[in-house]
């Protein structure tokens, strides 16, 4: 079998899905996405192309090294993106030709059906109480909300107040029924981080997220000692040589590696392992589309330490376009009380509406974050 194309397409909201040929009629679907750099993502799937076409799709790993080592320069968020959605393709290729899903190729599952959680509350975190009834009604009893708005390096009393008192008025409102994630969204740098930490522990929250920014990583084990709450970091960290320092220097202990981020299934099926060698959970972050959740998915139910998966159905970001409005099936990702089943059709599980695709693709937004800036003038993490 042989690679014959590919090809890219930004599509609303903010996504980009890659379709890969072969001259045997087998097509894989992949997600090579940064949010906001589309087009650098898009154009080093282009350059991985000119080495791609006329190779043998089913050889990944080989063509994983080729695209990782073959170019000298190596790792980051675009590189490793566009790696991400060709393995996830060549993943959806080889299943496809041996006509079972990827998870059988991985070992065959290790759980009958995956938790997952909703987003609530949008990047300035309010209506969040609104947000968790409606979700509570469809069956979810765990949710993520970003945990401030802009933070700054050094804040107020009251500042750390607002965010406490949002936290306390879901405890108020819903007890112990429900679980919630705090998304520090990186926003909150490390003199803050440990305030608000010890400022939340009265109100368990399931983990904090990106406590602090990825680049600031050796604050992690420091952070993880001053506080109960579980910290939670990855989809800022792109490959196994990123995570390996997270491991040795410890802090995080629900890893969240995005599989449209870092370098795909190949690599975070060795993330995921190195992870549960080291007691750490795996609970890949996912704020993106179809082809992306059902890559998740799939690791999700071969790996023993996956215990929570984010999905993007309904999440703010998603203004345009939805996770189902792609597949030709949405019972594909068939959601009951938030869990959700191994996707079994061959190769990543879910069948791409190709029309719907190839029409979203010719008015594809250029989504961008929001450009945030302190009182002071000075920028603001988003
Ligand atoms: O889902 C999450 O945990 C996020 O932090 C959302 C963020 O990743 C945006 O997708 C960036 O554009
Ligand atoms: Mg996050």
């Amino acid at each position: 079998m042989k690679i014959t194309k590919l090809t890219t397409y930004r599509i609303p909201p903010r996504w980009m899905l890659l379709k890969i040929e072969t001259d045997e009629g087998i097509v894989g679907w992949g997600e090579p996405v940064i949010e906001g750099k589309a087009r650098s993502v898009e154009t080093a799937v282009e350059e991985f192309g000119h080495y791609l076409i006329g190779q043998d799709p089913r050889r990944i790993n080989d063509l994983w090294q080729v695209m990782y080592r073959g170019g000298f320069y190596r790792g980051g968020a675009i590189l490793m993106s566009a790696m991400a959605g060709i393995d996830q393709a060549l993943w959806d290729i080889k299943g496809k030709a041996l006509g079972v899903p990827v998870y059988e190729l991985l070992g065959g599952l290790v759980r009958d059906r995956m938790k997952t959680y909703s987003w609530v509350g949008g990047d300035r975190p309010a209506d969040v109480i609104a947000g968790i009834q409606a979700l509570r009604e469809a069956g979810f009893d765990t949710f993520k909300m970003n945990g401030t708005e802009e933070f700054g390096l050094v804040d107020t009393s009251k500042k750390v107040d607002a965010a406490v008192a949002r936290i306390a008025e879901i405890r108020e409102a819903f007890g112990n029924d429900i679980e919630f994630g705090i998304d520090f969204h990186g926003r909150v740098a490390a003199p803050m981080a440990k305030v608000l930490l010890k400022e939340l522990e009265p109100y368990r929250p399931l983990f904090v997220e990106e406590p602090v920014l990825a680049e600031q990583a050796e604050y992690y084990p420091r952070l993880a000692e001053a506080t109960s709450i579980p910290l939670a970091a990855g989809e800022r960290m792109y490959s196994r040589f990123e995570f390996k320092h997270v491991f040795e220097r410890g802090g995080i202990s629900i890893l969240q590696p995005d599989l449209s981020h870092a370098g795909g299934i190949t690599e975070c099926v060795k993330i995921a392992a190195m992870a549960e060698a080291y007691d750490v959970t795996l609970a890949p972050h996912c704020p993106l589309g179809p082809i992306a959740l059902a890559s998740c998915l799939q690791v999700d139910f071969i790996s023993y330490n996956a215990v929570i998966q984010e999905q993007s159905m309904g999440i703010h970001y998603n203004k345009g376009g939805e996770v189902l409005d792609y597949v030709l099936n949405p019972e594909d990702f068939h959601l009951d009380k938030g869990y959700i089943k191994p996707l079994p059709k061959p190769g990543l599980g879910v069948v791409i509406n190709e029309e719907k695709v190839i029409e979203a693709s010719r008015n594809a937004p250029e989504w961008r974050n929001p450009l945030w800036r302190h009182f002071d003038g000075s920028v603001a993490e988003w």
